[in-house]
């Protein structure tokens, strides 16, 4: 008691000093823990979008995507936020009016507009590729083609989004756009990792692409693309089939059966009691079909389903020609393809078909047992059990499962092992699979080629880093002042 008061007397103020550096050190404490809340917050978020119409050979889809504008370089950002299928064919059925293969697009474009915010709509870049369709269209009537993407170009810059451009894509840009999209969705190229191959099946056109190391790519430049992102460098082999695509394979396949030059095709590839009458027109009309209308026949025939499996697979296996391989190794038509280095991606058609025949996990020769058993179902017993189903994709679909069976195994020379490296996909991620989303990312520069600089640490771990230092000097320094607090004692004193 008489230190205490000895203490006081000497320093008078020790009490106050004390009560003010608490009162401080207290008021600290709140202010960075208020900071840190506050600078956590998260900010209200900004987006940009981008258009892109995927004109294929069967119809034409416009995808909207949209991303933050904050984080433009950050990958698995863009997502798919509206997709539109635009009614009726793809603008390369439009040879006979090119004027209405534009307005087919209005309907559509006009939906863009109401998903893309209004304040954004003239930063807003909009693409069209064509695909396989016109591609094959260039080939029949070039002034007939300039005319149709013409008319599409003259609907889309009546938009008031930025439009950019619309033109036919290549194959190869095709293939690689396709397996960006896929690597890209999965967060494959940002971390580095192993990428993942992509099979996409058209109805005009089918793709293969993967990445591969350097050997043997040298043999075929034209297959070869490279691509330097996030600081890793890619070599991918891509092939891109014209005329082997579902639709223009089948027309093949058909044609192929119908040169006898009969009243009646029996075909293996569809259903037992099948039958419709075709004009030979619609089945040689097409560029793809080498060969002419058989003659001495009529207009037509009757095209007649069989329903049998294996002699389907015998029939498409014709369509694939062999005419000697030049290379090391090659797929079907004399075209080089290194040795395939899974995992892929199948998707579009490969996913359609696999789908709807309930063959996504199956082993390959799972595949076959249940393709034997479908395509030996008669036609009126699959039209009972699948009744919403478009008719047209119903007769398809023993055509078309054996299709993909033989283009993955006589073509692309996948094997009962390797069948299990296939995923076949629609969508990751909530974005679908295809060329359109990998083919925005390159033409807006949103993959750069090195990986971005980052932080030492993210904001929110930089706040709590810098609250947790700050309590603990506070803690030392309470403890260092500690001598200087009037010391009280429990003891009674006894005097
Ligand atoms: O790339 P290209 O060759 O130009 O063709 P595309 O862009 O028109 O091709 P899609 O991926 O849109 O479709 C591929 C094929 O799948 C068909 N298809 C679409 N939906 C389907 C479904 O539910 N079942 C079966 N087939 C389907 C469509 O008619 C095409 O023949």
């Amino acid at each position: 008691m008489a230190e205490q008061r000895e203490m006081k007397e000497k320093n008078p103020w020790h009490s106050a000093v004390v009560i003010l550096i608490t009162v401080l050190g207290i008021t600290a404490i709140v202010a960075l823990v208020t900071t840190a809340v506050l600078q956590n917050k998260p900010l209200l978020q900004k987006y940009k979008y981008g258009i892109v119409l995927d004109a294929g050979s069967s119809h034409t889809a416009v995808y909207i995507y949209e991303w933050p504008a904050e984080k433009e370089n950050d990958t698995g950002r863009v997502h798919q936020k509206h997709i539109c299928k635009v009614l009726g064919p793809g603008i390369s059925s439009y040879s006979h009016s090119p004027e209405l293969a534009g307005e087919s697009l209005r309907t559509c474009m006009k939906q863009a507009e109401r998903f893309v915010p209004i304040r954004r709509h003239r930063e807003t870049p909009l693409y069209l590729g064509a695909t396989a369709g016109m591609r094959l269209l260039s080939m029949e009537n070039q002034n007939v083609c300039d005319q149709v993407l013409g008319s599409v170009e003259k609907v889309l810059r009546s938009t008031p989004f930025s439009y950019q451009g619309a033109r036919i894509i290549s194959g190869q840009e095709e293939g690689a756009f396709g397996w960006i999209t896929i690597n890209y969705l999965d967060d494959r190229l940002k971390q580095g990792s192993g990428t993942t191959g992509a099979l996409d099946l058209g109805g005009a056109s089918t793709q293969i692409t993967f990445a591969t190391n350097q050997e043997g790519m040298g043999e075929s430049a034209e297959n070869t693309v490279t691509f330097r992102l996030y600081g890793n460098d890619y070599i991918l082999y891509t092939h891109s089939f014209l005329c082997y695509g579902k639709d223009q394979a089948l027309k093949k396949t058909l044609a192929q059966q119908a040169q006898v030059g009969n009243s009646s095709v029996l075909d293996p590839c569809f259903n037992e009691g099948y039958s419709v009458d075709r004009n030979y027109s619609s089945v040689y009309s097409s560029p793809c079909i080498m060969a002419g209308k058989p003659l001495e026949t009529g207009y037509s025939f009757t095209h007649i389903g069989k329903g049998d499996a294996s002699q389907c697979q015998q029939a498409i296996r014709r369509i694939f020609t062999n005419p000697g391989c030049n290379f090391s190794r090659c797929s079907f038509n004399g075209v080089y393809q290194p040795p395939i280095q899974g995992p892929f991606g199948a998707f579009s058609a490969f996913y359609f078909v696999m789908n709807f025949l309930n063959l996504t996990s199956d082993s390959l020769e799972g595949t076959r047992e249940k393709m034997e058993r479908y395509c030996s179902t008669p036609w009126h017993q699959i039209k009972q059990q699948h009744p919403g189903v478009k008719e047209k994709y119903l007769a398809e679909y023993c055509f078309s499962g054996n299709y993909i069976l033989s283009l993955l195994t006589d073509g692309y020379k996948f094997t009962s092992e390797t069948w299990s490296t296939i995923t076949f996909i629609k969508k990751i991620s909530g974005s679908d699979a295809g060329w359109t989303l990998g083919y925005m990312l390159n033409l807006t520069n949103m993959i750069p080629a090195e990986a971005p600089d980052s932080p030492p640490l993210p904001h929110a771990g930089y706040v709590t880093l810098l609250l947790f230092i700050s309590l603990v000097i506070f803690v030392i320094f309470l403890f260092s002042v500690k001598s200087l607090w009037p010391r009280c004692t429990t003891q009674t004193q006894i005097i």
